[in-house]
């Protein structure tokens, strides 16, 4: 049943009435199903990167694209309905508790036993990344680092981890706009990555099955990942016509270390091979199985795939107990130093792959991929 203008508008006045501050990320979903329900897709030009409330606000209901305005009431009022359930129930102060992100299945936020849990949830896409659910990550991560978990999850649903940047985005750009959609593209991925280089509480990935693309290079920026052994980790740069980002290009070669040296069969008289691990993945697009990825440093531990999420979470529930604040601060220590270096080639990168988007190399990719004539 469709809600009413009648069922709206009483939904207005029980948000005045919640007994609990429903949060940053709440009000702002809030805010823009409001306004895509009384005036329709955002049509307002962008606030500046300073403004940082108006922008967040702008974010949120530009993230709602062309959401009908029936549909956007529906949500607004099914959100407060839900708000207003869980402030007269048990009083509970977990304030992520099974939330489920209005406008968008595709991710799913839950916060229970001290960890705030963010599931990619497009199974049949392999979680492939749309713009909406960069928006909604980011806005997750946000709330997370706020609310009273001690440590964040990102995982998958599924057989796959995820596919990496979900190639129709880059479909039905109307001709004299496609330099503009680079633009806000390479915009969407700085904010993006930027959220990750700033999380400040321990930021674990739960890699269940193969992981393509961004969701490889981001790693680079979690403090644990575990992986199924059934994971896989692809980064097809080169074959898409597009180069590293994630801050791949920095944390890779760091951790996967110098040079290998390989010397030939003595009897062959084979040439000597010297290709650095991180170069072999980010340039020539070398998949890496889950114990190669383990070898390399890109992840923690890999287990049995039988067992995985046994182990992982009986793990994590764990470290979830640890004091909260010494985990924050000890993660500071760790990483803060690295921080301003981290923005900067993050901006790098962005503007670089803005450029390779342009790039015939890119479009033809992107089109074989589309008319299936090519898959990794
Ligand atoms: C703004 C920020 C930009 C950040 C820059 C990021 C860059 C990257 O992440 S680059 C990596 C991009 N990803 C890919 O190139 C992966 C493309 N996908 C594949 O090659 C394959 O789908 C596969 C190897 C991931 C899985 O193959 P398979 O097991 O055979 O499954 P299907 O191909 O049948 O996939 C099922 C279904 O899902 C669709 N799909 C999968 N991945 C993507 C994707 N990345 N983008 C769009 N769609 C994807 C696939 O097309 C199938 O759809 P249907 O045919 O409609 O069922």
């Amino acid at each position: 049943m469709r809600a009413s203008q009648k069922d709206f508008e009483n939904a207005m006045n029980q948000v005045k009435l919640l007994k609990k501050d429903p949060g940053n990320e709440v009000k702002l979903k809030l805010y823009a199903l409001y306004k895509q329900a009384t005036e329709g897709p955002c049509n307002v030009p962008k606030p500046g990167v300073l403004d940082f409330i108006n922008k967040a606000k702008w974010d949120a209901w530009h993230a709602l694209g062309s959401l009908p305005k029936e549909t956007s009431r529906q949500n607004y009022v099914d959100l407060v309905s839900s708000l207003s359930a869980s402030s007269e129930s048990s009083g509970q102060v977990t304030p992520a508790a099974d939330r489920k992100q209005p406008g968008s299945d595709a991710l799913v936020v839950t916060s229970q036993d001290g960890i705030t849990t963010i599931t990619l949830n497009r199974p049949d896409k392999k979680n492939a990344l749309t713009p909406q659910m960069y928006h909604d990550i980011m806005l997750a991560l946000e709330a997370a680092s706020k609310d009273d978990s001690a440590i964040a999850v990102l995982t998958g649903n599924g057989d796959y981890y995820c596919s990496g940047n979900d190639l129709t985005n880059f479909t039905d750009i109307p001709p004299g706009e496609v330099e503009d959609r680079a633009r806000s593209g390479a915009v969407l991925l700085r904010d993006f990555v930027d959220c990750f280089i700033d999380f400040p509480k321990p930021l674990v990935a739960v890699v269940n099955g193969p992981a393509v693309g961004i969701s490889v290079t981001l790693l680079g920026l979690f403090d644990i990942v575990y992986a199924t052994d059934r994971a896989t980790f692809h980064t097809p740069f080169s074959h898409l016509g597009q180069s590293p980002e994630g801050c791949s290009s920095y944390t890779f070669p760091k951790m996967m270390g110098p040079s290998k040296v390989i010397f030939g069969n003595l009897k062959t008289k084979c040439n000597v091979i010297s290709i650095p691990k991180a170069t072999e993945m980010l340039v020539f697009g070398k998949k890496l199985t889950a114990r190669e990825a383990c070898t390399q440093g890109l992840v923690t531990e890999v287990f049995p795939d039988s067992t995985f999420q046994k182990e992982v979470w009986v793990r994590l529930k764990a470290y979830s107990k640890l004091p909260p604040n010494a985990m924050r601060i000890s993660k500071q220590v760790i990483r803060n130093r690295e921080k301003e270096k981290l923005h900067a080639i993050n901006a790098e990168e962005s503007s670089i792959l803005q450029e390779r988007w342009l790039s015939d190399e890119c479009m033809n990719a992107i089109v074989n991929f589309l008319s299936k004539k090519a898959k990794l």
